[in-house]
């Protein structure tokens, strides 16, 4: 049993938001501290761990990563209390809403209502699908919707693409860019109808667009660290005194440099795992903060990997459940063989049910597929451009 050396300096485990099974075991097994489970790891790595536990080496790695997290959750509300210790009420935090669009329009419809909007400014939105059911296609029509202007119920922003995986495409954006302008340009006539004070044309061209999407094309996990750490935040900086400040961050994908790249650390499998699951929950972070603190849609691609099980194997998006815990929204998009048809399921969300919704990738985009019986969306309530059916489709 392990003895309780400093337990004084440090919070007890049982003061921790840790799972019920985790608490339990550090209980059964005598750990009462943080401390003693650092020194456990520090005398023998994860096989003391897990030998003074008495779990297999994988079940020491996950509950590991688990108490790693809850530093870095910690560090972080440690610098967020040193300049705002006064609690706020939810009334205020409600009242402190920027005005405008608080979403990036999808362009479809039914997707746009089971979103209430579109992807949200302000947090971090995960779209994961297997490969081809069009998930650079998303990342490519989002830059280019994030431009849309205020009066089309747009954000009226420009889009840092941190492409990683070498697909985006600046003809395809100039294609989506096109068609764009075209859908707002002829719908103007009849919105102006009803709404006079419509500007006669959207004057805009597809350049405009495209010049207001910056790429940055990494190459490896260091190049996509010193990227949240250096040029997304000074571009965020830059931009964000001007007239198009930027409104979507795209990481398309997040799990091809983490997946690829091999981590820095010395000792086997599971300290490679756990490194890795480290790196993504800091990725997460910095992510949820630039998006907050600029109130911005951070949009991160991830892959689909397959979780074997007794009765065969499930598709699930990757990088693991530390990575799915810490993005607020999980999209899942996925494609019906030998139809153009994809859907598109909200899996995860604080505020909306679970619900899913139909889309195509057409010449003109990502578009939606009106009268589908396939949709499911639960979710009442639209805004602004979804009240005007000349906005989505
Ligand atoms: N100009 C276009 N017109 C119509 N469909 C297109 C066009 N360009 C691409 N597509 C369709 O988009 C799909 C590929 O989308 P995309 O590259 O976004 O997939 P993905 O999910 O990112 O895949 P991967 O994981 O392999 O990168 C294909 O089905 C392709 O036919």
């Amino acid at each position: 049993m392990k003895v309780n050396k400093n337990k004084q300096l440090h919070t007890p485990l049982s003061h921790l938001p840790l799972r019920p099974s985790t608490q339990q075991l550090f209980a059964t097994r005598g750990f009462h501290s943080q401390q003693e489970v650092q020194e456990s790891f520090r005398s023998g790595g994860l096989s003391n761990l897990a030998a003074e536990l008495g779990i297999a080496l994988s079940e020491a790695g996950r509950i590991w990563q688990e108490l790693q997290s809850l530093d870095h959750d910690a560090q972080k509300e440690n610098q967020i209390s040193l300049t705002n210790r006064r609690p706020v009420s939810a009334q205020e935090l409600l009242a402190q809403r920027p005005e405008g669009a608080s979403n990036i329009i999808t362009f479809c419809r039914q997707i746009d209502q089971m979103l209430r909007g579109g992807i949200p400014l302000g947090e971090l939105t995960e779209l994961a699908g297997s490969p081809g059911a069009g998930k650079t296609q998303w990342g490519m029509q989002l830059a280019v919707n994030a431009r849309l202007t205020s009066w089309t119920g747009g954000v009226q922003g420009e889009t840092c693409y941190i492409d990683t995986e070498g697909s985006f495409s600046p003809e395809r954006c100039y294609d989506m860019a096109k068609a764009l302008i075209h859908h707002v340009q002829s719908g103007l006539g009849r919105r102006r109808q009803r709404h006079p004070y419509l500007p006669e044309r959207w004057d805009i061209t597809p350049e405009d667009i495209l010049k207001g999407i910056y790429v940055i094309r990494v190459h490896d996990n260091a190049a996509l660290q010193a990227t949240f750490e250096g040029s997304l935040p000074q571009l965020l900086r830059e931009r964000a005194q001007t007239d198009f400040p930027i409104k979507l961050v795209v990481v398309d994908s997040i799990a091809f440099p983490v997946r690829a790249t091999p981590m820095s650390v010395k000792g086997d499998d599971v300290e490679f795992f756990v490194a890795r699951s480290r790196q993504l929950t800091v990725y997460a972070n910095q992510l949820a903060h630039l998006a907050a603190h600029h109130d911005l849609a951070a949009v991160a691609i991830n892959q689909m990997t397959t979780k074997l099980k007794d009765d065969g194997g499930e598709l699930i998006p990757a990088l693991g459940e530390s990575w799915a815990h810490a993005v607020t929204t999980r999209l899942i998009l996925s494609h019906h063989r030998g139809t153009n048809e994809r859907t598109c399921t909200l899996a995860k969300s604080p505020r909306l049910p679970a619900a899913s919704a139909n889309y195509q990738v057409t010449s003109a985009g990502i578009r939606g597929v009106e009268n589908s019986n396939a949709s499911n969306s639960q979710a009442s309530g639209q805004k602004r451009a979804l009240e005007d059916p000349q906005m989505t489709n």
